[in-house]
C-alpha cells in the first residue's frame, strides 16, 4: 500500500486549483474511501467518495473531498493515477467522468441511507430523464458538473465539519418560497471519523436547479460600464432579489442585535490583519479606524446574510435577476460565515463589485464612468430599500464598503496582484464617498 503522502490521490489534490492550503505545507495524513456510490463490477466503473486528511506543521488540520471512479482502463481526461488497490484499475476524478457522474446520481435515487454516507433529495422528482453530465471547466474553489439542461452538482472540496453554510441557507429561501434563488433539490452528507477520532459529519455535495440565463451580472455589468449604456433596470433588480432573500432570511433564521462597539472592534481587527499581510494600507488606517468608529454607540440589526454578494453571484433569468452561492467569503473562516451579520455586508458586496465593473476599462475616474457608476449604485439602493425600508440604517454603508475593500485587497494580493489597485481606489478615496440613498440615523444604544 501506498502512505498517503505518496500516493497519486495526493498530489492531484495538493496541485488543484480548490485546494486552498499550497504553501502551507501540508502533509496527506489519511485517505478514507466512504461506501461506494456504485460499487465496480466486471467491464463497469465504480465510484465513491474519499475523504483525504492534511495535516499542517501548526498542529491544524484539513478534509478534502475526492469523488473517485475507478476504471480497468484510463480515461486521460479525468485520470488521477494508479489506483492504491491494483484489482481497482485507475482512479480518476469522478467531476470529470460523465458516466461516473451519471452512475452516481442515479444511485442517489435509490440507496438513500449507507453507513457512513446519506443523501437528502427533497426535490428528488426533479432527477429524472436524460441529463448527460458535462463539467464547469472555469476558476473554482468547488467543482461543479452541469446535468443536462436540468441540474447542476456542486462537489465541496474543503469539507466544512459540521454543517455547511449554503445548503441551511438554500433550504429555507426554499421554505419561505423564494424565487430569486435557485432551487434546492439535494445533498449529500458524510459520516467519518476527525482525526482525533471524534465522529463528525459534512456536507459533501448540493445539487440545485440549472437556473436557464440569458446573462451572468459580472460580464454584463463590465460591458454595460465598458459601453456608458444605462444598467440602472438591471442595478435595480438586483437590489430587488436580494431583498426578497433577506426578507426571508431574517424570518428564517432568529436575528440579533449587535453592539456597534463590537461590530467597530471586529472592522478594525480585520484592518490590522490585513495590514500585516498587505503593509501598503497601513497608510490608510488612521481614517479607516475614524470611519469605522462612527459605528461605536450604536446598536445593529444582524440575521443571516449571503456573505460574499458582488455581480459575479447573479445571474439573468427570463424571471428576473437570480442569486446563487451562498457559502460567504472564501478567505473568512467557517465558523464566522454563519453568524448574523448586517444586511449593509451584502450591499456594500454590490456596491463594490459594481466599483470593479466600472474599473474594467482602465478609466475608472473618467466622468462617464463615475456616472455610471453612480447612477447603477443608487439604483441598486433605491430598489432594495424599497422593498425593506431600513432607510434609518443607510449611514452603515460606507463602513461596509470600507471593510469590503479591505477583504479585496487581501484577496486580490493573494489571487489577482493586477487587480489590487482596484480596492486599494476604493480605499484611498473612501472619504469622497457619498452614498445618497435617503439617509437617517442609527439605533442609539
Ligand atoms: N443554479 C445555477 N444555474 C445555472 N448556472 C449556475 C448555477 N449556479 C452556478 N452556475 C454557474 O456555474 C458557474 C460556477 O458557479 P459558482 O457557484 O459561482 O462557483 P464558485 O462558488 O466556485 O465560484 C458559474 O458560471 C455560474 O454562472
Ligand atoms: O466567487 P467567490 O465566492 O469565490 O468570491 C471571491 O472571488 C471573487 C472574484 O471572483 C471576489 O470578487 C471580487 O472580484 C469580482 C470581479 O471578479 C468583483 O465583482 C467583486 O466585487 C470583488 O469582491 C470575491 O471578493 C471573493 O470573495
Amino acid at each position: 500500500m501506498v502512505a498517503p503522502n505518496d500516493d497519486p490521490r495526493w498530489r492531484y489534490a495538493s496541485t488543484a486549483r480548490w485546494f486552498a492550503g499550497k504553501g502551507r505545507g501540508g502533509v496527506a495524513r489519511r485517505i478514507e474511501a466512504l461506501d461506494w456510490y456504485r460499487a465496480p463490477e466486471p467491464g463497469h466503473l465504480g465510484v465513491r467518495s474519499e475523504i483525504i486528511t492534511i495535516a499542517y506543521p501548526d498542529g491544524a488540520h484539513d478534509y478534502y473531498h475526492l469523488p473517485i471512479s475507478y476504471r480497468t482502463a484510463p480515461l486521460s481526461d479525468a485520470l488521477i493515477g494508479p489506483a492504491d488497490d491494483p484489482q481497482l484499475g485507475y482512479a480518476h476524478d469522478a467531476t470529470r467522468d460523465p458516466e461516473a457522474m451519471e452512475l452516481l446520481i442515479a444511485s442517489l435515487g435509490r440507496r438513500v441511507n449507507s453507513g457512513d454516507w446519506s443523501a437528502m433529495l427533497p426535490r428528488g422528482d426533479r432527477l429524472t430523464g436524460p441529463m448527460p453530465a458535462r463539467p464547469f471547466t472555469g476558476e473554482q474553489s468547488n467543482s461543479t458538473v452541469f446535468l443536462g439542461s436540468t441540474a447542476l452538482v456542486k462537489f465541496f472540496r474543503h469539507l466544512e465539519v459540521g454543517n455547511n453554510v449554503d445548503i441551511p441557507l438554500h433550504e429555507a429561501l426554499g421554505r419561505y418560497r423564494v424565487r430569486d434563488v435557485d432551487e434546492l433539490y439535494g445533498w449529500v452528507t458524510a459520516h467519518f471519523r476527525a482525526i482525533s477520532g471524534r465522529a463528525v459529519h459534512a456536507d459533501l455535495l448540493m445539487i440545485t436547479e440549472q437556473l436557464k440565463t440569458l446573462g451572468e451580472g459580472w460580464p454584463m455589468a463590465v460591458e454595460s460600464a465598458t459601453a456608458d449604456t444605462d444598467f440602472s433596470a438591471h442595478a435595480a433588480g438586483i437590489g430587488r432579489a436580494l431583498a426578497h432573500v433577506h426578507l426571508a432570511l431574517v424570518q428564517a433564521f432568529p436575528p440579533v442585535m449587535l453592539k456597534g462597539d463590537d461590530v467597530a472592534d471586529g472592522m478594525v481587527a480585520r484592518l490590522d490583519r490585513a495590514i500585516e499581510a498587505v503593509p501598503a494600507l497601513s497608510d490608510y488606517r488612521s481614517m479607516l479606524v475614524v470611519g469605522f468608529n462612527r459605528l461605536r454607540g450604536h446598536r445593529l440589526p444582524a440575521q443571516r446574510v449571503h456573505g460574499d454578494f458582488h455581480l459575479g453571484q447573479t445571474l439573468l433569468t427570463p424571471g428576473g435577476w437570480r442569486i446563487i452561492d451562498f457559502e460567504g467569503e472564501p478567505l473568512r473562516p467557517l465558523a464566522d460565515r454563519t453568524l448574523p451579520d448586517s444586511v449593509w455586508r451584502d450591499v456594500a458586496g454590490m456596491v463594490r463589485s459594481l466599483g470593479y465593473a466600472a474599473a474594467q476599462d482602465g478609466s475608472p475616474d473618467a466622468p462617464a464612468r463615475q456616472h455610471w457608476l453612480q447612477r447603477s449604485q443608487a439604483a441598486f439602493i433605491a430598489a432594495y430599500l424599497e422593498i425593506t425600508g431600513v432607510h434609518d440604517q443607510v449611514d452603515l454603508l460606507d463602513a461596509y464598503v470600507a471593510d469590503k475593500a479591505i477583504y479585496e485587497v487581501v484577496y486580490e494580493t493573494r489571487n489577482r496582484p493586477d487587480w489590487v489597485h482596484i480596492p486599494m481606489a476604493a480605499i484611498t478615496s473612501w472619504h469622497e464617498h457619498q452614498f445618497q440613498a435617503p439617509r437617517g440615523r442609527t439605533h442609539h444604544a
